[in-house]
């Protein structure tokens, strides 16, 4: 990267490093550097630090649109964006000598191997001598704040939220002035483009622009729109794939193009006119936290099970070592359910819904979610894996936690027996049928499939699973207790 100090005076320069944050209001971290002087942001893409989860394709592309976006609202404060891609530890600090800062702010991360990055970034610049401060704002509570009266992290949502809904939580902070950037010229670093996150080859993300309009601009109106239209039947309406009725912020928090903050305060002023679809709402808020914790006291949360005792589970893996009279039908039938072909019209619309949008409606998650890990027995870590690569909101917390809900395995899961019926769901959740027949216009034609399991015999199936591992468990536990890592493949 060609390095070229800024005119203004260097010991004033300060980096914000934006990472889950691409917002200009509510940015701690672009306010401190606002007010220690000329500010620079910078933005790396890191799919290389040992351990980092790449992106998948869906979250690329909105990425891509929110650093756009970023820019032009940086642009408008006089703020230059630097963008770079490689280890993030080594390429911060490189960037900063170039720009010749004396402070760099970010705002935090809590996966475990991000903050491993962060720690590494922080003793270097300090080494040189350069400032740096991080802060909360993408999360209400941060997670070693919360603790049961043992001492324990939570692990059974209610008194989470009954604890964590009791704090204080900050206003959201004001945009900087206009006027506060770095005066001069600074590296250039790689064009938006070189970042290479749209789609190369196919165009697969028409769906996703015609749906989705990925600016911290757009969050704002959505949530005024969401307030104003939306929330005053929230609680009813949000459980219906057929009606508007949840906000459809996810990628705007996953991004950080809203914050928490932002979007708590909102409800707040309109608590007193709908108080219990506020409470509703304010408890989903209350799923993301909870999620994040369970991520910052499990870091392999993607991989491995909350529960120990499902690693004994027999769950389905459709690999090159599995038995050839397994291997087929589960490779099958992981790709009906992923291209929405499973026979079962509301699974099979969440799926189409999933890939053309980038989004699914979240009783369908559950539904889907469940009858791939239920009824066609594949693990569930698979089905976590095509969310991560389709969801816009894509999320590290909050998918894999969802993934163990539904399967059981996770913190204050869904009990085993509950297994959701796709049929009795779609009467009940789309009672005339129009959102499966949007998606699912075929359905009930010769063309479309017939179910690829039978929903009672599968059911009865996973029953036995779930008590043959319990049986299993309990008397392994008797000789030889806290077995824990996942004996899935990795
Ligand atoms: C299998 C499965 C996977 C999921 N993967 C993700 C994911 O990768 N990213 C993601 O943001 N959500 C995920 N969810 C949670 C939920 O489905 C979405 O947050 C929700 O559908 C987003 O729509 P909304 O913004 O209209 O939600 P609203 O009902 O309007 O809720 C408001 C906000 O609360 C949060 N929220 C709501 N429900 C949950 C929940 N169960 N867990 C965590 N946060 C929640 C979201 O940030 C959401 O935007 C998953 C759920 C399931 C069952």
């Amino acid at each position: 990267m060609a390095s070229s100090h800024t005119d203004g005076n260097p010991a004033d320069t300060a980096i914000v490093w934006f990472r889950d944050d691409l917002r200009v209001a509510d940015n701690p971290a672009l306010l401190a550097a606002a007010a220690h002087g000329n500010a620079v942001g910078l933005y790396v893409l890191d799919q290389e630090s040992a351990g980092i989860r790449p992106l998948g394709g869906a979250a690329r592309w909105w990425l891509h649109h929110a650093l756009e976006d970023l820019r032009a609202g940086l642009a408008g404060l006089g703020i230059p964006l630097i963008l770079a891609r490689g280890p993030a530890a080594l390429l911060v600090p490189e960037i900063c000598d170039q720009v010749g800062a004396s402070a760099v702010f970010w705002n935090r991360r809590y996966g475990a191997v991000e903050r491993v990055v962060d720690t590494v970034a922080k003793q270097r610049l300090q080494r040189a001598d350069v400032q740096v401060e991080s802060f909360q704002a993408s999360l209400l509570h941060e997670p070693w704040r919360l603790a049961t009266g043992a001492g324990t992290p939570y692990r059974v949502f209610t008194p989470f939220w009954k604890a964590a809904s009791s704090l204080e939580i900050r206003y959201p902070l004001p945009t900087p002035a206009p006027g506060c950037g770095a005066p001069g010229r600074i590296p250039a670093g790689d064009a938006l483009d070189d970042l290479c996150l749209l789609p190369l080859g196919v165009d697969w993300a028409a769906g996703l622009r015609e749906h989705w309009s990925p600016s911290e601009g757009a969050g704002l109106s959505l949530l005024g729109a969401f307030i104003q239209d939306v929330l005053p039947d929230y609680a009813t309406a949000r459980e219906r794939p057929d009606l508007h009725g949840s906000s459809r912020l996810s990628p705007y928090l996953r991004w950080g193009q809203l914050s928490p903050f932002q979007v708590w305060h909102a409800l707040a002023g309109s608590r007193a006119g709908h108080p219990h679809d506020a409470s509703v709402f304010a408890s989903q808020l209350g799923w993301r936290e909870f999620c994040w914790h369970q991520l910052f006291h499990n870091p392999d949360l993607a991989v491995a099970n909350l529960r120990p005792v499902f690693n004994a589970y027999p769950w389905k893996w459709p690999d090159a070592s599995e038995p050839a009279a397994e291997g087929p039908d589960t490779r099958a039938h992981l790709a009906a359910w992923q291209q929405g072909m499973t026979g079962l019209p509301l699974v099979d619309a969440g799926q189409r819904e999933l890939w053309h949008t980038g989004w699914m409606h979240n009783r369908v998650r559950m539904v889907s979610a469940s009858f791939l890990v239920k009824n066609l027995g594949i693990h569930w870590r698979l089905g976590e894996q095509w969310f991560w690569d389709t969801l816009v909101d894509a999320d590290a917390a909050s998918n894999p936690a969802n993934w163990q809900w539904v399967a059981g395995s996770g913190a204050d899961a869904s009990p085993f027996f509950r297994i959701f019926n796709p049929e009795t769901q779609a009467k009940k959740f789309d009672p005339e049928g129009r959102y499966t027949g949007a998606w699912v216009p075929e359905a009930g034609n010769p063309h479309y499939p017939e179910p690829l399991v039978d929903l009672k015999e599968s059911r009865a199936l996973a029953l036995d699973s779930y008590a043959g591992m319990k049986a299993a468990t309990s008397s392994v536990a008797v000789s030889s207790p806290g077995r824990s890592p996942d004996s899935s493949p990795a």
